[in-house]
């Protein structure tokens, strides 16, 4: 369609797009904020909707907040939004998710958050394309255009000052060979990982980057060799400076992270979720499935009579087991395997399980099995609202939804993290 169309956003969608009408369609509208008024292009016919480019606003929301940087949208697609408003969205799009993929009313718990919107990712990745030269930024979701990035808002200040340096590297010198795809920042306080993604060990421009890049924040730097196009760390992690694992601390306990292993990525709420998920627990043996290094069994361990921690990626359960030594936790047992391997051993053991599975939920063997051994207590924390409810609307024939909490870890971005607890009806 060529002409654009005044089009009025009548809502704000879960992936944070302004829902308007047009001929009796819904029309999604990228960067819309509910209420605004503004010249729209339909760019496609989906057949039960339209997608809309939207050309210029004519009327803004009072909830809207000026962007310096409009490229900044790409990786922070809300930055437009108050943080209030945020946090309003996030209640209300949790609400409707159990409404409509559940078919269910829950209440819903105010939403754990803290005042810090800005600068507190501690990891961070960048992609890196071949255009004349290399060049390092993001990729806008579902597309494969690459958007520089200079300075990244939601990245900690010693991630800000790699990124800054990073970009110094990339301007001074005609990088060509493309076996390099990815760059992933890990920081805790002032230190920062460094972790070169590339396609094979043989990399023609690693020295460029090894002699510009001392600076005294830099603790360790990596070379990971990627196993596929779809996922950004691969399974060998090559050490080419410094130490081999980034040292941090959640609350009282202490984590050398290797590359692979995973760490929530704003620690100041993490902990504040992972507070409430002790204290929804009511058991006594617990399953942490999906444990990455046994994070939440740790911080439980102190409560309860055992853990058993299941995870599959190596590297997380090799930092899983310096921290159980380090923490002098001894009522932890690591168990490296698939949960849908394991799970059918632990589960009649145990009186509680908090899964924090992927995006993509639970399997479908792990959700059989919960209808069959019924378990007192389930914990499910998970990134993805979709999944999760799809989950509990499997298992919601034989357990009850008590609480559900939503955690705002991901400012200014249309990811959510959601705590459910359920027990055995
Ligand atoms: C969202 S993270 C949660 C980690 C941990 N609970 C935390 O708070 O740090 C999910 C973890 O599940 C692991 N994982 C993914 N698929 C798995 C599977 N099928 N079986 C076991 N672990 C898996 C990943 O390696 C990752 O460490």
């Amino acid at each position: 369609m060529k002409e654009p169309v005044m089009l009025t956003a009548l809502d704000l969608d879960y992936q944070g797009q302004g829902v308007c009408r047009y001929q009796e369609k819904v029309v999604f509208v990228k960067g819309m904020l509910k209420g605004e008024t503004g010249l729209v292009r339909i760019t496609k016919d989906k057949k039960t909707y339209f997608i809309g480019e939207l050309i210029n606003l004519k009327t803004t929301s009072m909830l809207r907040v000026n962007v310096d940087n409009p490229d900044d949208l790409h990786y922070a697609p809300l930055l437009h939004l108050n943080v209030q408003s945020q946090l309003d969205w996030q209640q209300k799009i949790t609400e409707e998710t159990f409404r409509k993929i559940a078919k269910m009313d829950v209440s819903i718990d105010p939403i754990l958050c803290d005042n810090r919107d800005r600068h507190y990712r501690n990891k961070v990745t960048l992609h890196v394309a071949k255009l004349d030269t290399l060049k390092m930024g993001v990729f806008e979701p579902g597309s494969n255009r690459l958007y520089p990035v200079k300075h990244m808002v939601l990245a900690s200040d010693p991630i800000q000052k790699v990124i800054l340096k990073l970009n110094e590297i990339f301007k001074m010198v005609q990088l060509q060979d493309d076996t390099l795809k990815h760059i992933t920042l890990r920081s805790f306080q002032q230190k920062v990982m460094l972790i070169f993604g590339t396609t094979k060990p043989e990399w023609s421009e690693k020295d460029i980057f090894l002699s510009h890049l001392s600076l005294p924040i830099i603790s360790s730097i990596y070379q990971n060799i990627l196993d596929n196009d779809y996922e950004n760390m691969g399974k060998t992690s090559i050490l080419l400076f410094g130490d081999e694992t980034l040292e941090v601390n959640l609350g009282n306990l202490k984590f050398s992270l290797k590359p692979q292993a995973f760490f929530q990525i704003n620690t100041p709420i993490a902990l504040r979720m992972y507070e409430k998920v002790k204290s929804l627990i009511k058991g006594k043996v617990v399953i942490d499935a999906y444990a990455g290094m046994a994070s939440i069994g740790q911080f439980i361990s102190d409560r309860v009579d055992r853990v058993y921690a299941i995870e599959s990626n190596h590297e997380a359960i090799l930092s899983a087991e310096i921290a159980l030594e380090e923490n002098r936790i001894r009522n932890v047992q690591l168990i490296e395997s698939d949960v849908s391997l394991a799970i059918e051993r632990y589960l009649p053991l145990a009186d509680t399980i908090v899964f924090d599975p992927p995006r993509s939920g639970l399997d479908d063997h792990t959700k059989q099995l919960l209808l069959t051994h019924l378990v007192p207590e389930i914990i499910y924390v998970s990134c993805d609202l979709k999944s999760l409810v799809r989950d509990i609307n499997m298992l919601k024939a034989h357990y009850r939804v008590t609480s559900v909490t939503p955690v705002k870890m991901f400012y200014h971005t249309i990811e959510t993290e959601t705590i459910v607890r359920l027990e055995k009806m």
